[in-house]
């Protein structure tokens, strides 16, 4: 295979045909294009599960997907080992294996019918007897706790009142052994083993069930099989409370969007009494919060797909605009969207025509939209909801990323949403891959401080879903932690990361040392002034011949929304290869068929890496790299990512070695203290914070590949030049400033 990767990565490459040899190496990467097994744990040993975790490989495509797999033009496609975003490529293996594919698919399909259909038709798969039930959860390591059960006491009779004071110590004492033991119940709900359960069992509109198969989804993922018996409403239409925590890229997102699509649409059916006293009027009926733009916007995406059809419509929050609540005009939860973003809404409307007539001009403020689910950051939120002290039509209420939304950065804004929301029906659903137990604590309390000033407050169970193991990361992600002594170093082993060699075809060489980084990879910088410059340093590292430049980009909340959009959009296409970032883009963001990740700076915290490194490796592809460069200030804070690194390949089933982190270095890494780590969370490592460069020693610290040497000769030469231009001006009778007077 010829030498120059880069060549063959350009997107513009013809590839010859007449050769008849296969094009790609047999390795097996992320962005192959092949379905990737969307479950993580226990699909190769649960036969009750087999069946429909094989068609996870082979969803079946309709709608749009299939059309875009179709006939693309023969030089427009590349081998499905380049096809970073795409669907795969045309050689002969990949349509051998593509044919095979298909005929399980169908054979898949066929046996499918056995567990229900859209349609309705079929039955409800049986109900399991709970030793299956416990079987199938335990082998997909999900495990649901009670955490807390509101169930208001019975008002007791007036004797019973009486012998209560005598026994009350001894009652008081059971009462907190039974609380105890409350805590450890565990629940095992019957799993979902396949999307086309949902409308047998759970009555799901046939609509949403369609658009679930539309987009190609067929095997829920653990955190899916596991949380939607729970939250899909039940006949006796009591939904818990939930705290889940799943990995990275395990389909949380889905997980909570479709029981708030469910939802909707039978509040919408006017089976609520509420929503009949409120004269069918449609309003915002649920609030999802996330802690970027970047999130939000794509929580969007993915929730308008589900609702297309449904009449159900899902607004972003934007700077600006502002929530209207129950006033004499008896609008009802609309937003009112200024002129200048009127355009772009206007845009969003236009897609989807169930929304017509929702919009109301109005000629000075701006235009009047009605929403049924509001995504938001927590502050642009904060802001519309100025407007409306208390929002009573708010029915769910869901904290994506929940950890970082109630850490004290972001706690005060998410908290004060939460109160808003008045409902004595909402639910409310927290979900992350990291849960510290300070958050379940403040849920916990927040949960039943509702309770104590609010009587006709819901009291239903707060239920815990763990899946897999808590702090690791993904085991489909091979983790390099490599030393790089000081900043020259990380630059040059970043270049090495980049440089332009073929990968061997060898089945070790995306975790030997020496292997470079397929393109697409996100690099992480602890600050907006290191992302910059990192990104000016390395944009010369792409060959021309491949786009160059073009090819690596930087993307920080300084940005305009819409440059950041434009990266964004440029990144997902696979217009850019290298994406240098802060951590603005460490959680949630999906980007299909990324390759690596690289911190370039260490993450501030365990749970830091495990979000950061989680960007690759999602929704089950195996082949991910996660590359740690760290130099000598990074070592008193290493130990807590070593840790994560060892206890993830150790559940990956590798022994440390030369991937992960060898027994020594954690042995000789010293343990930070709380003080430190808390230091470190928030600042960052002291020495890379804006403006330590320019201070004793900060030159250590800078990107570049310059030495001090050459930087202190070059700013000599600078200064030199200055003085002798200032001189010459000076001497030809010039004014400084230029500037000649005014005119008389
Ligand atoms: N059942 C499924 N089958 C196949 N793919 C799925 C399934 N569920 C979700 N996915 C895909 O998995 C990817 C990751 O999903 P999602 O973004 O919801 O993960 P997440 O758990 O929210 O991750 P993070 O913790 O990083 O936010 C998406 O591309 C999504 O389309």
């Amino acid at each position: 295979m010829a030498a120059d990767i880069f060549k063959l990565l350009s997107r513009s490459t013809k590839l010859s045909k007449s050769t008849g040899q296969p094009q790609v190496p047999s390795q097996k990467f992320p962005s192959s294009g092949e379905p990737a097994h969307p479950q993580i744990f226990g699909h190769s040993t649960s036969e009750d599960t087999t069946l429909a975790t094989e068609t996870a490989y082979n969803p079946p495509k309709i709608g749009r997907k299939r059309k875009r797999g179709q006939a693309a033009p023969v030089e427009d496609e590349l081998p499905a080992e380049l096809d970073f975003f795409g669907a795969g490529g045309t050689t002969d293996n990949i349509a051998n294996g593509r044919d095979k594919a298909r005929l399980e698919r169908e054979q898949d399909q066929r046996a499918l019918k056995n567990v229900g259909t859209v349609n309705g038709d079929e039955k409800p798969q049986e109900e399991m007897d709970e030793d299956k039930r416990r079987r199938i959860l335990r082998e997909h390591k999900v495990k649901i706790t009670v955490l807390e059960e509101w169930k208001i006491p019975e008002p007791l009779k007036p004797q019973e009142r009486k012998s209560k004071k005598k026994r009350k110590h001894k009652e008081e004492e059971e009462l907190l052994k039974a609380a105890k033991k409350k805590a450890k119940i565990q629940l095992y709900p019957q799993p979902l083993l396949s999307f086309r359960e949902l409308r047998p069992r759970y009555n799901i509109s046939r609509r949403l069930a369609e658009n679930i198969e539309e987009q190609g989804y067929a095997v829920p993922t653990e955190v899916q099989m596991a949380a939607l018996p729970l939250l899909l409403e039940r006949d006796d239409g009591q939904t818990p409370d939930i705290l889940s925590v799943a990995p990275t890229g395990s389909g949380k997102t889905l997980a909570f969007l479709i029981p708030v699509m469910d939802g909707i649409m039978h509040l919408r059916k006017g089976s609520s009494v509420e929503i009949q006293e409120r004269d069918g009027e449609d309003g915002p009926l649920a609030i999802i919060v996330a802690p970027t733009k970047e999130l939000a916007s794509q929580i969007v995406n993915e929730g308008r797909k589900l609702a297309k059809g449904t009449g159900i419509k899902v607004t972003l929050m934007k700077k600006g605009m502002e929530l209207i609540v129950r006033s004499q005009s008896k609008t009802n939860g609309s937003i009112r969207v200024p002129h200048d973003l009127n355009q772009n809404n206007n845009e969003e409307a236009d897609d989807d025509s169930d929304d017509e007539g929702e919009t109301e001009r109005q000629s000075s403020v701006g235009t009047r939209v009605k929403s049924h689910v509001l995504v938001s950051t927590p502050l642009t939120l904060v802001h519309a909801l100025s407007a409306a002290p208390s929002l009573p039509t708010i029915h769910y209420l869901v904290l994506d990323e929940a950890d970082v939304l109630l850490d004290p950065l972001f706690r005060d804004q998410t908290l004060s949403i939460w109160n808003t929301c008045s409902s004595p029906h909402l639910r409310v659903s927290l979900w992350s891959a990291t849960m510290g137990s300070n958050i379940e604590a403040l849920t916990r309390n927040t949960i039943a401080e509702r309770h104590s000033m609010n009587a006709e407050t819901d009291r239903t169970p707060l239920l815990r879903l763990v899946v897999g193991l808590r702090d690791t990361a993904l085991p489909t992600i091979h983790h390099k932690l490599i030393y790089s002594a000081n900043e020259q170093g990380k630059l040059l082993a970043l270049r090495q990361l980049l440089r332009p060699t073929v990968p061997s075809t060898s089945k070790d060489s995306l975790t030997s040392p020496s292997a470079s980084l397929r393109p697409p990879f996100l690099v992480f910088t602890q600050t907006i002034p290191r992302a910059l410059a990192l990104a000016a340093e390395i944009q010369h590292s792409i060959p021309p011949s491949a786009g160059g430049e073009l090819r690596v980009a930087c993307l920080h909340a300084d940005m305009s929304d819409t440059k950041r959009d434009d990266v964004m959009t440029r990144f997902r296409k696979g217009e850019v290869w290298v994406l240098v970032t802060t951590d603005l883009l460490a959680r949630g963001v999906d980007f299909r068929g990324i390759n690596g990740v690289v911190n370039y700076d260490i993450p501030t915290s365990a749970a830091g890496y495990i979000h950061r490194v989680g960007r690759t490796g999602r929704a089950g592809r195996e082949g991910g790299v996660a590359v740690t460069l760290y130099a000598e200030e990074d070592l008193p804070f290493l130990k807590p990512i070593a840790n994560v690194v060892a206890a993830s390949e150790k559940a990956r089933g590798a022994d440390g070695g030369a991937e992960g982190v060898q027994e020594w270095l954690l042995n000789a890494l010293p343990t930070p203290s709380k003080r430190e780590k808390k230091m470190l969370k928030k600042r960052g490592v002291e020495a890379r914070r804006p403006g330590m460069e320019s201070g004793k020693g900060g030159g250590k610290v800078r990107i570049s590949t310059k030495s001090g040497f050459e930087r202190k000769m070059e700013h000599r030469r600078r200064d030199a030049v200055n003085a002798r231009r200032r001189k010459e001006r000076e001497q030809a009778g010039e004014d400084e400033s230029g500037f000649d007077g005014f005119d008389d």
